[in-house]
């Protein structure tokens, strides 16, 4: 696993891109290595499959969803019952409410084994998720880019690298004009852990 430096500075200045609908916190949690290695231990990660026109395919990280009991939420074709909060999980959402997520009552989890695993296009627009409430993400060990277009739009418009120990606060508009990606990065080996905590409407969504 890779090592990385840890700050001590829990707020630095957020850079805040795209009118605001996006702020990032280069060096928002402390000890970074820490976490990543209590999250690579403790949270039962398996690799989901999810459906894309019809066919199954297993996707590219591994994952695992924590929520309360009844926060359900429809991913990809699939239904994710939450999983108890772990230890870990629920002292990280401790710290979310002065990056604007008080009613957070998910998390999804994402672990990138090397530079081969990835995330697509997409918005996170369910409509389960509170239109209210910002997606908050950390992300911990190595630094991935995280690449931003226009939605109808083939081009990258532009990427951010996100470091080790970062928060990225996504604002709701941000699913509604924009797409995201985490790309595959050849040069990269090592693991990456990023969380996004969420709040999800309290209600069971029929199959
Ligand atoms: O890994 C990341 O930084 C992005 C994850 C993401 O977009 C998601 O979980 O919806
Ligand atoms: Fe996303």
């Amino acid at each position: 696993m890779q090592v990385c430096s840890t700050t001590t500075d829990v707020f630095t200045t957020p850079v805040t891109l795209l009118d605001g609908l996006l702020e990032y916190y280069p060096a928002a949690i402390e000890q970074a290595d820490l976490w990543q290695h209590q999250l690579r231990e403790t949270v039962p990660w398996q690799q989901d499959t999810i459906t894309i026109y019809g066919r199954q395919q297993r996707i590219p990280r591994l994952q695992s969803w924590h929520g309360d009991d009844d926060a359900l939420y429809q991913y990809s074709g699939t239904y994710l019952i939450p999983k108890p909060w772990t230890t870990e999980l629920l002292a990280l959402k401790a710290m979310l409410p002065p990056f604007g997520l008080s009613r957070c009552n998910s998390v999804l989890c994402n672990l990138y084994r090397s530079g081969q695993d990835s995330m697509g296009w997409h918005s996170d627009d369910e409509p389960e998720l509170d239109t209210q409430s910002p997606i908050v993400s950390i992300s911990l060990g190595c630094e991935r880019d995280f690449a931003v277009r226009r939605r109808g739009e083939t081009r990258m418009h532009s990427k951010l690298r996100l470091q080790h120990g970062s928060v990225l606060v996504m604002q709701p508009a941000f699913q509604q004009y924009w797409q995201h990606s985490l790309p595959k990065r050849a040069t990269v080996h090592g693991e990456r852990i990023n969380l996004t905590f969420r709040a999800v409407c309290n209600r069971v969504v029929s199959a």
